[in-house]
């Protein structure tokens, strides 16, 4: 979201986001069918944690491995993107090297910043994401939403409940 501003609200609760999650396996299964398969996933952490844990039980996976990226340091503004922990070669080489048979998962692609570092690590991976938006998308091969380039995904687990004044009391102005 780098050079947009994002005046969009997208609230994601749990139940929609393990709606999307399964509904992404779904895709993801059809794509192992026809491409013989993940031995092993990758998930960005932090976000590409939870669809992980979801897309494994489905698709039945059990080698998991983290790639530690970090760039957005401040809420909406992202920084220099710093890799803070590779994938090992057992995982990297699960079929043949350089991420042939690996299943790269993370909860969405903005500018595409970091699905475009991680890409570059594991070049025959397959991508997938959750959410994107337009400028992300030509980076993932598997995804269930887009969003508009000026929209901010509002995930569960960054929100909690909170009093909202009555409409009448100006809220709506
Ligand atoms: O396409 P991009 O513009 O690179 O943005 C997408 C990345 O931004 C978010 O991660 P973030 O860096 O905020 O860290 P987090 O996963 O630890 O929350 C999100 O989880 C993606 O990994
Ligand atoms: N939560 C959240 N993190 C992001 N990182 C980059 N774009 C987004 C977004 O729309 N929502
Ligand atoms: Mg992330």
């Amino acid at each position: 979201m780098s050079d947009v501003r994002a005046e969009k609200a997208f609230p994601v609760y749990w139940e929609q986001f393990h709606r999307d999650a399964r509904a992404l396996a779904w895709r993801l299964a059809g794509e192992a069918r026809a491409s013989g398969g993940f031995d092993a996933i990758v998930c960005v952490t932090r976000g590409g944690l939870v669809p992980a844990a979801i897309v494994a039980r489905e698709l039945d996976i059990r080698l998991i491995e983290t790639i530690c990226v970090a760039s957005y340091h401040d809420y909406k503004s992202q920084g220099e993107l710093a890799v803070l922990k590779g994938v090992c070669d057992r995982v990297a080489n699960v079929r043949g090297g350089e991420g042939a048979g690996v299943l790269i998962i993370d909860d969405l692609v903005d500018t595409g910043s970091t699905a475009r570092v991680v890409r570059g690590l594991l070049p025959k991976a397959h991508f997938a994401a959750v959410y994107a938006k337009p400028k992300g998308r030509p980076l993932v091969d598997t995804f269930v939403t887009e969003v508009s380039q000026d929209t901010w995904i509002y995930f569960p687990w960054d929100m909690g409940l909170s009093f909202q004044p009555p409409i009448r009391e100006g809220a709506a102005g």
